[in-house]
């Protein structure tokens, strides 16, 4: 069987112009916070799996976003002492009559300031993540 493997994406808003991070609390489990992500099915591609996800999980769709495709983080980490990879792009809601919505796999989601993301999500490697993506936006003027 092919090592588990997830993908989404870290969505950033802007905010009364300062940059928040969408992350979602599972309704299982530790009720751990991340972004929108999930498992790749068969026969998808990584990128068709991080849209199909986020839509599922955060009701936004292709058009509520902007991607950035150069912007890709790659994680591995054990779950049940197996590793599994998750692969983050860089994504920012442009509609602004949107916001994320719940569905039964989270019980709450936030949008936050790096800082108060990178404490949410704790696994360092996720923050590791988050930091590099908010270096992304300030380097490449987003
Ligand atoms: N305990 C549970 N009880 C009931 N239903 C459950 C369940 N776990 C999963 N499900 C079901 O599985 C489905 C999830 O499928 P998907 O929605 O397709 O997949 P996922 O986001 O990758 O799932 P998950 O939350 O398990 O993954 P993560 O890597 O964040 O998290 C996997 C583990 O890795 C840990 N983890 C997360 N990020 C980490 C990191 N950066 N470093 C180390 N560990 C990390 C998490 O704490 C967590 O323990 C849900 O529909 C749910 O119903």
């Amino acid at each position: 069987m092919a090592p588990p493997r997830a993908c989404g994406f870290v969505i950033f808003r802007r905010f009364f112009g300062q940059v928040e991070y969408l992350l979602m609390q599972t309704s299982y489990g530790i009720h751990h916070w991340t972004p929108p992500k999930g498992h790749v099915d068969p026969g998808e591609t990584d990128l068709q799996t991080a849209l199909r996800e986020t839509e599922e999980e955060a009701g936004l769709s292709r058009e509520d976003l902007k991607i950035f495709d150069n912007a890709r983080q790659e994680l591995v980490y054990n779950v049940n002492d197996k590793p599994k990879t998750v692969i983050y792009w860089l994504a920012e809601l442009i509609n602004r009559n949107k916001d994320a919505r719940l569905s039964s796999e989270h019980q709450e989601f936030r949008w936050l300031c790096l800082q108060d993301a990178c404490r949410l999500a704790g696994y360092e490697e996720m923050q590791n993540t988050l930091k590099y993506f908010d270096r992304y936006i300030v380097e490449n003027e987003l």
